[in-house]
């Protein structure tokens, strides 16, 4: 990994959180570290929303420890070194692209003047330039993204916490978000994401955790395909039935078939949903 300094900028240990009786997190431990894209991934309902919130101090755990930054997420110290982009979080429609940097700047605790510095800098990397005295709603919705993502960056942050990033966007906004956060990571900065696109997880992550409730899988891309291709697909045309089974259990398993049945390596996509659809 190019820019992996093993600095830890988070640590997440045995956190839990309920909601009255429910469990939405269930003893999750999980890392991300300087350089590095952590993405959570799940379907709807994992319990993504619930762990960045605490993460980034909206919300507090049941049990558990999380540090940040050398913090904890609620001081506002540290809150103030976080960048943080929420879920269905738009900028304010009624300011220009600078305007919306400038006021996150300052309530960011940034003085006039830095504050100033680094909304050009900002908008001079982001390329956002030559767009700052647009309306922010009349951009398009992958340059307001843009102008979140840059929104959250205003106080030079070194972890970034994005929940969807991507949801909603075109393809090529899509791409243009991706190819912006992995320059970021380029530069050092941490990220945890939250996603349920697999290959957004592909593309962007250095590791992923699969997150149902409870982490159920984590490792690095490769990893987790070379882990989940030990599985075969078998479809059984008699029943319609399909099942994952193991390399060497195969040949007794299909034995057992009655009629036409077909053998494949599923997608990292379609072990994705059994593995969640197992658990839960
Ligand atoms: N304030 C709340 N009170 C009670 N239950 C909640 C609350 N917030 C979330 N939940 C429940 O906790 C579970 C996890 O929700 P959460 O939003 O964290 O999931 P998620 O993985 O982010 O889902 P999505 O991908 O749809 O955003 C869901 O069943 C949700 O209904």
């Amino acid at each position: 990994m190019l820019y992996k300094f093993d600095v830890m900028l988070l640590n997440v240990n045995h956190l839990w959180k309920k909601y009255k009786n429910f469990v939405a997190n269930e003893d999750v431990t999980l890392h991300v570290d300087e350089g590095e894209i952590v993405a959570l991934l799940g379907p709807n309902g994992a319990g993504k929303t619930t762990l960045v919130k605490q993460v980034y101090g909206e919300l507090y755990p049941t049990k558990g420890e999380i540090e940040v930054l050398g913090g904890k997420p609620w001081e506002g110290k540290i809150k103030r070194k976080m960048g943080v982009i929420p879920q269905e979080c738009v900028p304010y429609g009624d300011l220009t692209v600078e305007d919306n940097l400038y006021y996150i700047a300052r309530i960011k605790g940034l003085d006039r003047n830095t504050a100033q510095r680094n909304v050009q800098d900002i908008m001079e990397k982001l390329d956002l330039s030559k767009r700052k005295k647009v309306m922010t709603r009349d951009l398009s919705g992958g340059l307001k993204r843009r102008l979140l993502i840059g929104m959250a960056l205003v106080n030079s942050p070194s972890l970034i916490i994005l929940d969807e990033p991507t949801t909603g966007l075109d393809p090529e906004a899509r791409r243009d978000v991706w190819n912006l956060l992995l320059s970021l990571k380029e530069q050092g900065k941490g990220m945890l994401l939250t996603t349920h696109y697999l290959d957004e997880a592909e593309r962007l992550a250095d590791r992923i955790y699969f997150l149902n409730r409870k982490v159920i899988s984590e490792g690095t891309p490769s990893q987790i395909k070379e882990k989940f291709s030990a599985y075969y697909e078998v479809i059984d045309y008699s029943t319609g039935k399909t099942y994952y089974v193991k390399e060497d259990e195969i040949k007794d398993f299909v034995a057992k078939l009655n009629g036409r049945f077909e053998v494949r390596l599923p997608s990292l996509e379609e072990i994705y949903l059994k593995v969640i659809n197992n658990d839960s």
